[in-house]
């Protein structure tokens, strides 16, 4: 099976095309975790199959290392839109890449006749508890206190039809994310699980943020997380609405059009090697 391995701030996936790589899809989270393994396989943070489609310009169905389906995923995205046009898929700066049957609009930015970054528009974001979904007592879950291990976290709930949980912190640095990150991944509180992130605002323009992903673990980066981080800032009163959030493999740069409720993220996207697997 031929592959291209990619990646967006350091959050690397293994990309298939699927209109020339036949896979059941029972097989698929066996072949996902195979593939992923660090040791055993061709290492990655999971697996992004690109399909033909008759809803937009092509489907991405991204799959966690654990074998487990994403519904959106936003350095896998860019990575999307750099791929169809390096390989000549399309020749279109301007495309649409549905996944988990939402829609999301990309602009390609070429540099020397290849993509060097992507700006895509994620929609809006999606605060009401029963969607994202989280278990709460109110319709949203907007600075509420979780206790995880005994300690109390402040936490601002967002999904980017994905769920996030966003934790403010005075310090991300020395966080125990091996110990804590699978509790709040797996807390009782969100029946999918959740993607995690620490977050600690430098100033109205500037965070700086960890990611215990759903699926994966602590990752380099997060681009739907990204995203969240950046609304819980701007509904919490942290940020203004374009913020450059600061992750262990790079920056975003995210900006919310409250006018429109869309938010924007843009950053880079990196082929590193193509290869085939046996
Ligand atoms: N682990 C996520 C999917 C990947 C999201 C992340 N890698 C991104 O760039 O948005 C989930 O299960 O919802």
């Amino acid at each position: 099976m031929k592959f291209t391995k990619m990646h967006g701030c350091g959050n690397d996936y293994i990309y298939v095309n699927g209109d020339k790589e036949k896979i059941l899809d029972e097989k698929k989270p066996e072949i996902v975790r195979r593939l992923s393994d660090r040791h055993f396989g061709i290492g990655g943070d999971g697996v992004i199959f690109i399909n033909p489609s008759r809803e937009a310009d092509f489907e991405m169905e991204m799959y966690n290392m654990d074998g487990s389906r994403a519904e959106m995923c936003g350095n896998g995205i860019r990575c999307v839109g750099k791929y169809v046009y390096d390989k000549g898929l399309t020749n279109k700066t301007e495309i649409s890449v549905v996944s988990c049957g939402k829609t999301k609009y990309l602009t390609l930015f070429p540099e020397n006749g290849l993509i060097g970054s992507v700006r895509v528009n994620m929609g809006s974001p999606i605060l009401k508890a029963s969607e994202i979904p989280v278990i709460a007592d109110g319709e949203e879950v907007i600075g509420e206190r979780i206790e995880v291990d005994e300690k109390i976290y402040q936490m601002t709930c967002v999904s980017m039809g994905n769920p996030h949980a966003v934790i403010f912190m005075d310090e991300v640095s020395q966080l125990p994310l091996e110990k804590i990150g699978p509790l709040f991944e797996n807390h009782v509180r969100f029946p999918n699980r959740t993607n995690t992130e620490f977050v600690k605002v430098l100033d109205r323009e500037n965070v700086q943020m960890r990611v215990w992903e759903r699926g994966t673990g602590e990752t380099l980066a997060c681009g739907t997380g990204a995203c969240a981080v950046s609304v819980a800032c701007i509904l919490n009163g942290l940020t203004k609405e374009q913020v450059a959030v600061k992750l262990l493999g790079g920056t975003l740069q995210i900006q919310w059009d409250r006018k429109e409720n869309l938010i924007y993220m843009t950053g880079p996207a990196v082929t590193v090697f193509e290869g085939e697997i046996f």
